[in-house]
């Protein structure tokens, strides 16, 4: 599985981390910044983690800043990108499981690096669950995207 990660200046260093564990893992990563502590724009971030995705150049996408707050309403903003944010392993079992979400949003302000770690690991993990209620609430959600 090719995973596609990025995040702003607040969430660097657990970038740093989880792109190494994911290595470890075995997952082909690609990073798509921002590369430093430098003060910089979340919206940069979603869009190309979230560009991977809808080109099928990645299979999924992690996205981290300092709440996962804006970073994952930036990511949502892209047709097809079903980005859930997440405070654990649970919620990212909900996601996939429910939303089919293709990103994962974390904050590295607001959540410990075991609890992120864990939380991808389960993201990734998950698969959908196949289903006529939680399909027909997704096809709803791309009538949404269309009537825009
Ligand atoms: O978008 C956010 C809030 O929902 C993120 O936490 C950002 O990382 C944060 O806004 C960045 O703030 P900073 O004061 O520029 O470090």
């Amino acid at each position: 599985m090719k995973v596609a990660i990025g995040c702003d200046h607040g969430a660097y260093s657990y970038k740093e981390e989880i792109k190494a564990m994911l290595k470890e893992e075995g997952y082909e990563v690609e990073d798509c910044g921002t590369y430093s502590t430098e003060s910089c724009d979340y919206p940069d971030y979603a869009y190309a983690v979230a560009q991977k995705i809808v080109n099928k150049e990645a299979d999924r996408g992690i996205l981290i800043c300092g709440t996962g707050i804006g970073i994952s309403i930036a990511a949502n903003k892209v047709k097809g990108i079903r980005c859930g944010l997440c405070a654990d392993s649970t919620m990212a079992r909900l996601t996939r499981e429910h939303n089919d979400a293709n990103i994962l949003a974390m904050g590295q302000r607001t959540m410990g690096i075991e609890v992120c770690k864990d939380t991808v690991n389960t993201f990734l993990t998950t698969d959908f669950s196949h289903g006529p209620r939680h399909e027909r609430r997704i096809q709803k959600i791309k009538e949404i995207e269309d009537k825009q």
